[in-house]
């Protein structure tokens, strides 16, 4: 981003001064949208970088839009100040914005407000927090105050491993400027920051989209662009054939949600391969689906008819199900993997050399880590799905709040689709089968993984509208008419 800053100021009539007037204007936008009222006291602490250069025009902003209680403290503990922060502080003059420094914490001591603006620093933080800086964060923080942050709470890293003590601002909101942090999509930010929204500050989007980053955030464009229509003349041969290898005596619900969902993501045909005492569920629940009958001695005769195989919701652990991954893994064609058939991979790592390149693997949290190792942070896990993604030659889809799609590539795609409606048991066997419904129809494993992440979080948004809790069958239901949605982007 700081390229992108250099870049649009090198590059077009924008100056950086301009450049810091649009991200203070971006931010008022979004922030007199949530704060209305203009008689609240606000406090806007301000760095001498250019985050508080940032601070000191959003308070001038703010001013001449009818704020009337508006108090400027710049933080100056010896650091120096930026070219725009000198600009902005002379601008600051004119307005009815009252202004302080704070040298000392014996300045701090009579400061109240409803609503802090934290524009002490931003993405130039380089260290922790300490001494003077940790201590007034920890006054404002001890406010109660709202707090909004300008682009970064202070003290908090955009990217890399986060403290195990996080002791800088907590932030209600941080509005960040034109791309989110990498950092805000671990759930560890949540302490730092409650929400974030990105603006747009007008920096050249043409060369943004040119750098480097292994990071890429999945917009709607993307799931459009992957998404094919239903051709004229096609038929239900024309779509793939998934078999579903899930459920269990107590655990048949994981495979009627992921036949389910398989079906309404438009798969031509779909067969459940499930125990006997799972027929009557599936006839009355899924009429769509056929059935495969699976019980210790049965084997998949013809796995070349299936175009896609997803296998583990609901499955159980044991050593009949882990013979059966070892006979889908000398089949050698790319499988959709969740659930229990990654615990058994967990119990079982030499197994996974024999992984079929291409295959997606879709663990939450805990089956990841019972893979791969305990992680205590986010950006290591992140790093580690990289890493075996490369190593295993598959898709790895870590789920999350914000899920992960690691490529073999090295190349990352977080979803933000989805909310917490969501978090109930049978979603994860849903996603699965989605993805193997866009893996029978011939979707690349990253595409169908992206596609299939986009389009599950999509349709839990849209119920989460009118419900508090999203059931997975209400997702299972909804994916179909999100498909529709979503191709009327098409051109
Ligand atoms: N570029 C642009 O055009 C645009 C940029 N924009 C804005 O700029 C912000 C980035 O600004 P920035 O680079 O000036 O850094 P900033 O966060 O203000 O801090 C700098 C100072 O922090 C210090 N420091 C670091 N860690 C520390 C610690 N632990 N404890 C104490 N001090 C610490 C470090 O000093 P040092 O310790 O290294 O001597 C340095 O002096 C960005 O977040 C966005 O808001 C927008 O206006 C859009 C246009
Ligand atoms: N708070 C949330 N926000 C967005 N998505 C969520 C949330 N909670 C759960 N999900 C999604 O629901 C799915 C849960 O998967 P998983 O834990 O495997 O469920 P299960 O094993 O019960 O089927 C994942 O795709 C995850 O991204």
């Amino acid at each position: 981003m700081r390229k992108a800053d250099e870049f649009t100021i090198a590059n077009t009539p924008i100056t950086s001064i301009h450049l810091m007037e649009n991200a203070a204007e971006a931010f008022v936008k979004s922030f007199s949208k949530d704060e209305g009222d203009e008689n609240k006291n606000i406090a806007v602490f301000c760095g001498k970088g250019n985050n508080g250069g940032d601070g000191l025009a959003i308070a001038r902003i703010l001013s001449s839009s009818g704020y009337q209680n508006i108090k400027v403290y710049v933080v100056d503990f010896g650091k120096k100040q930026s070219d725009d922060f000198a600009i902005n502080l002379q601008r600051l003059a004119g307005t009815k914005c009252k202004k302080y420094t704070i040298n000392s914490l014996i300045d701090v001591k009579n400061i109240t407000a409803d609503i802090v603006i934290d524009a002490i620093l931003g993405s130039g933080l380089n260290k922790p927090l300490t001494g003077d800086f940790a201590k007034l964060v920890q006054f404002i923080n001890a406010l109660k105050a709202k707090i909004y942050a300008v682009d970064v709470p202070t003290g908090f890293f955009a990217d890399g491993i986060l403290p195990k003590e996080y002791n800088g601002i907590l932030a209600y909101k941080t509005i960040c400027f034109q791309r989110p942090k990498i950092n805000f999509f671990f759930p560890e930010s949540i302490t730092a920051t409650e929400n974030f929204e990105v603006v747009n500050i007008g920096l050249n989007e043409n060369f943004i989209q040119q750098q480097h980053s292994d990071f890429y955030v999945i917009e709607r464009s993307d799931a459009v662009k992957i998404l094919q229509p239903r051709k004229r003349f096609s038929h239900k041969g024309s779509y793939g054939h998934a078999l579903i290898i899930a459920g269990n005596t107590n655990t048949m619900g994981a495979a009627l949600l992921c036949s389910m969902a398989c079906l309404h993501a438009g798969a031509g045909l779909t067969t459940a391969y499930i125990p006997e005492t799972g027929l009557v569920a599936l006839n009355t629940l899924l009429p769509e689906v056929m059935f495969l009958p699976r019980d210790e001695y049965s084997r998949i005769e013809n796995p070349s008819k299936y175009q896609a195989i997803a296998v583990g919701p609901g499955l159980g652990i044991s050593e009949v199900n882990e013979k059966l991954l070892e006979r889908l893994f000398d089949f050698e064609k790319p499988l959709v993997i969740d659930a229990d058939a990654i615990n058994i991979l967990g119990e079982n790592p030499d197994l996974c050399s024999r992984i079929p390149k291409n295959s997606i693997l879709t663990p939450h949290i805990k089956e990841f880590d019972r893979l791969f190792g305990k992680h205590d942070n986010w950006w290591d896990r992140v790093q580690t799905a990289r890493k075996q993604a490369e190593k295993l030659e598959v898709v790895i889809l870590l789920k999350n709040q914000y899920s992960f799609v690691c490529a073999p590539n090295g190349k990352v795609y977080i979803n933000e689709t989805g909310n917490p409606a969501m978090a109930q048991g049978g979603m994860g066997d849903v996603l699965t089968g989605i993805i193997a419904s866009f893996i029978a129809q011939s979707y690349s494993s990253v595409d169908a993984s992206i596609l299939a992440c986009y389009i599950h979080g999509k349709a839990g948004d849209t119920l989460a509208k009118n419900n508090i809790v999203v059931t997975a069958s209400n997702v299972a239901n909804e994916i179909s008419h999100e498909l529709k949605n979503l191709i009327c982007f098409k051109k």
